[in-house]
């Protein structure tokens, strides 16, 4: 995700300084004009605005707190945007970290997959320092099709949690239906496209369906990060005590498809979780 909205920031003129983990990575943006800092907290103290876009919570953390991170690069007059998907209590950790350098935090997750990067099409889910959104909103505006201000840090992390919480349930069920399907002798291609043309119909099952029904699940959201996204979720619902039965049963057919070595493809691959699970019952 972070190499396609680099490269849309480049596209556009901006001047961009890349760092990530794998050096390589950075490679083809090096090519068309980005240049390199050899850690985070020099891209920080190098730019006016540093992005993060991270795998998880423990990452985010490092990649800003830990040695060489950017908080250390940070001062007056500096803004950290993190667009990783993380939970409430990590992004209040980090807005802390850089609030003691002066600096200024907006948590900035985006809706929206591997093409909608690509596309400029994400949808941001901000919170934090209102100046910084105002000041990055141009910026925003060439990454994404619409960007949401949600208040105060942490609102940002939550929706996102809420809503890929929906997510993953929603493609537990559809994967449940496409099997049932099969097994009672429909074709599983035309309950997508019935599905497609209903009152259920939603852009994710008309995009995965087609392929899900092929055994195929090309990877544009890693079906590791939707589980952790959803345990996430389940740790927010707890935190509040609401009860989400439906996204914790969603939880353990990920951990499934995970411990069956499905964590790199596609979140779609759940549904191979549940051919599995048929196959042990049988
Ligand atoms: N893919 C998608 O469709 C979407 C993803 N997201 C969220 O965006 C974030 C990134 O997703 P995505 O790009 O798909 O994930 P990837 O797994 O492709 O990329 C993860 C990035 O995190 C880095 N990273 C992981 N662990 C560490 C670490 N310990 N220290 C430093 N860097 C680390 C990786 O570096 P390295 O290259 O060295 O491994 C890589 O740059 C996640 O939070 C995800 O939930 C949000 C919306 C859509
Ligand atoms: O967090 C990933 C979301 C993927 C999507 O919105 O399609």
């Amino acid at each position: 995700m972070g190499s396609p909205m680099a490269l849309n920031l480049i596209k556009a003129g901006c001047d961009v300084i890349v760092w990530n983990r794998t050096k390589s990575k950075c490679d083809p943006l090096i090519s068309l004009g980005a240049k390199y800092s050899s850690s985070p907290e020099e891209v920080a103290a190098n730019c006016d605005v540093t992005f993060a876009m991270l795998a998880d919570p423990e990452s985010a953390i490092d990649v800003a707190c830990g040695k060489n991170g950017a908080v250390s690069g940070m001062g007056p007059g500096k803004g950290y945007v993190d667009v990783s998907t993380v939970d409430v209590a990590t992004s209040k950790l980090i807005n802390e970290h850089i609030k003691a350098r002066g600096a200024l935090f907006l948590e900035a997750p985006v809706s929206g997959s591997k093409k909608p990067a690509e596309d400029g099409q994400l949808i941001f889910l901000t919170a934090g320092d209102r100046s910084l959104y105002e000041l990055v909103s141009p910026l925003l505006d060439i990454l994404g099709k619409s960007r949401f201000y949600l208040g105060k840090v942490g609102n940002g992390a939550a929706m996102k949690l809420v809503v890929n919480m929906i997510m993953g349930s929603m493609m537990a069920s559809f994967s449940e239906g496409i099997l049932l399907s099969k097994k009672v002798g429909l074709d599983p291609s035309v309950l997508v496209e019935v599905v497609s043309q209903g009152p259920i119909s939603a852009p994710m099952y008309s995009l995965k369906g087609p392929s899900m029904v092929k055994s195929q699940y090309p990877t544009a959201f890693p079906l590791k990060h939707q589980q952790k996204d959803l345990r996430l979720a389940l740790g927010l619902a707890e935190s509040v005590s609401q009860s989400t039965p439906i996204a914790a049963a969603a939880n353990e057919l990920y951990k499934v498809a995970k411990s069956y070595g499905l964590s790199d493809e596609d979140f779609s691959a759940v549904i191979e979780a549940l051919k599995a699970k048929s196959q042990d019952t049988a």
